[in-house]
């Protein structure tokens, strides 16, 4: 049968990126979404707001809901200090495939630790999976239906600390008007909003910063 978006965007990262460098990853996917073949990546116009969030934050323990093909998990996990503990997590077996091969071909495979398996299940496993683990940043990504809940889900695990910095992507496109409501009227939060646009295109969209105060 035909091959997917996915694997054809992997394609393009074999054929036309470096080997063991993280940045030529990045380029490739970058210029492959935007000349060839759209696709849901977080891009480089959001993706150097997401650098500068996590050059501020300097997490030793990062989470990333949804991998997707692992584009942000490149970028994230090439700017984490040694030693860092940096847990993805994916529930389609067919993007993880395409993502374990990306985060490989980048040459970060060691830093990531992929998890197949929802969010709503692996959170609540978390401290069982990495001992009495807090997370430092938190990265979401994944169905915009579905911020909420798992932010919460994150503060009732105790996997949140007092300054623990979560960034969403899409609060404007396709939006997330639930979880801007949440974090933005809860005192429990300190929230930025980072204007930027859709991936690859001119649509607006944007990144919330929501610091948790504890
Ligand atoms: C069930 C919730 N828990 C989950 N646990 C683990 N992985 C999950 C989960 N949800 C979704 N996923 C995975 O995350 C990814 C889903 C991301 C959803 N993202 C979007 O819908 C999205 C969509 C757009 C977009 C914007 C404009 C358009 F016209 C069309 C699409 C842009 C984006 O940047 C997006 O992130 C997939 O890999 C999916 O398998
Ligand atoms: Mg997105």
């Amino acid at each position: 049968t035909g091959s997917t978006r996915a694997e054809r965007l992997l394609k393009a990262v074999q054929k036309n990126a470096r080997r063991g460098d993280p940045q030529s990853v990045i380029s490739a996917i970058d210029h492959y979404c935007r000349h060839s073949e759209w696709a849901m990546n977080v891009g480089d116009e959001k993706g150097s707001i997401l650098d500068s969030v996590l050059s501020e934050v300097s997490p030793s323990c990062a989470l990333e809901l949804g991998t997707y093909c692992g584009y942000s998990t490149v970028r994230i996990a090439r700017l984490l200090p040694p030693g860092a503990t940096f847990v993805t997590v994916e529930f389609n077996p067919k993007y993880a495939k395409v993502a374990r091969q990306v985060i490989e071909f980048a040459g970060l495979q060691d830093k990531v630790k992929l998890i197949e398996g929802a969010s709503g299940d692996l959170i609540p496993k978390m401290k069982e999976l990495f001992g009495n683990v807090t997370f430092d940043f938190v990265f979401l990504d994944h169905w915009k239906d579905r911020y909420v809940l798992d932010t919460k889900l994150l503060e009732d695990c105790g996997l949140l600390r007092k300054g623990s910095v979560l960034l969403a992507d899409n609060v404007i496109c396709p939006g997330t008007p639930e979880y801007l409501a949440y974090v933005r009227n809860n005192p429990r939060y300190k929230s930025t909003y980072y204007k930027s646009h859709l991936e690859y295109t001119k649509v607006e969209d944007g990144l919330e910063k929501s610091v948790f105060m504890g």
